[in-house]
């Protein structure tokens, strides 16, 4: 996965700054027919993103942390893109553990040193998107086939932080993600989870995901099947015991249902304001002209 500025081209690296077009010095026998400058807007969705990255890591990525655990999805580019602008004093003596392929390449592109969670089993923080949040900081994850290796790096954190835009932040689960509950299975038993899916745990519409541009089934990092699970809200409304059912089930490896992780969930909104849920049920209201991005 590339660095941000790299997958938005038209979204400039300091929010709010609009993209000029580069100058190029002219020969000599060149002439220039003068065109207006076209200013390319800012995608409001990608901009939510920045802002709760940008808030996020300027709250909870401290000068005197060392191991930083770094999450998967499109949020996160920009998490990476806010440490790199702490500097490279500050950055020269962390290391980053990723979740997956992406966070490894982010990484890695940033110039940042990467470890694994082997090596640091204690990491000092770790920022990580959602497909959704709910009002207590229960999640689902796993939209990009990440979760058993991101609820290693959230446990592993002495504080997990997810990040997201305002479209993420639900009352209940399964809102607006309704293709289900991702699973990651052991590939040998996908057949039988999804059976005792369907009539065991109630969720008939449970499928095994399939690739897009492959022919078969999504393979994760881990070299596993993922399955997407939708369950109603009667289990969504505490999702625990259900997380815990769907673990119980053999040939599951880990269920994209993080319960009460997170310390606290940062949400970009369309008005440029960041809303902060904290694990104790505070909410918070940073205003546009006051978070990390509007004041750059
Ligand atoms: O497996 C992927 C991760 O759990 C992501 O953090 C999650 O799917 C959110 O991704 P995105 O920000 O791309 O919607």
């Amino acid at each position: 996965m590339p660095l941000p500025s790299q997958v938005h081209p038209d979204i400039p690296t300091t929010p709010n700054v609009p993209l000029i077009k580069p100058v190029v010095a002219l020969g000599p026998t060149e002439s220039v027919i003068a065109t207006a400058t076209p200013v390319i807007p800012i995608d409001p969705i990608e901009q939510s993103k920045r802002l709760a990255a940008y808030q996020a890591v300027d709250h909870h990525v401290k000068p005197e942390h060392r191991i930083i655990g770094i999450g998967s999805g499109s949020t996160v580019p920009y998490v990476v893109e806010r440490i790199v602008q702490q500097g490279a004093a500050v950055n020269k003596g962390r290391v980053f553990i990723p979740t997956g392929f992406q966070s490894k390449q982010l990484i890695v592109e940033a110039g940042l040193s990467l470890g694994d969670v082997d090596q640091y089993p204690t990491i000092d923080v770790t920022l990580d998107g959602a497909d959704e949040v709910d009002h207590a900081l229960n999640c689902v994850k796993g939209g990009g086939a990440c979760h058993l290796r991101e609820k290693v790096l959230a446990e592993a954190a002495q504080t997990f932080i997810l990040v997201a835009d305002h479209r993420k932040n639900v009352e209940y689960l399964g809102t607006n993600f309704a293709s289900g509950v991702p699973i990651e299975v052991v590939p040998f038993a996908y057949a039988k989870v999804l059976q005792n899916l369907h009539h065991i745990l109630g969720s008939p519409k449970a499928t095994l995901r399939m690739a897009i541009k492959k022919a078969g089934p999504v393979v994760t990092d881990n070299g596993n099947f993922v399955i997407d699970a939708p369950f109603g809200r009667e289990h969504m409304i505490d999702p625990y015991v259900i997380m815990a059912q769907i673990k119980m089930l053999t040939g599951v490896v880990e269920v994209g249902l993080f319960c009460k992780m997170a310390k606290a969930a940062y949400f970009g909104n369309a008005d440029g304001s960041v809303t902060v849920r904290w694990q104790d049920g505070k909410v918070e209201q940073i205003a546009a002209g006051q978070t990390a991005a509007g004041s750059n």
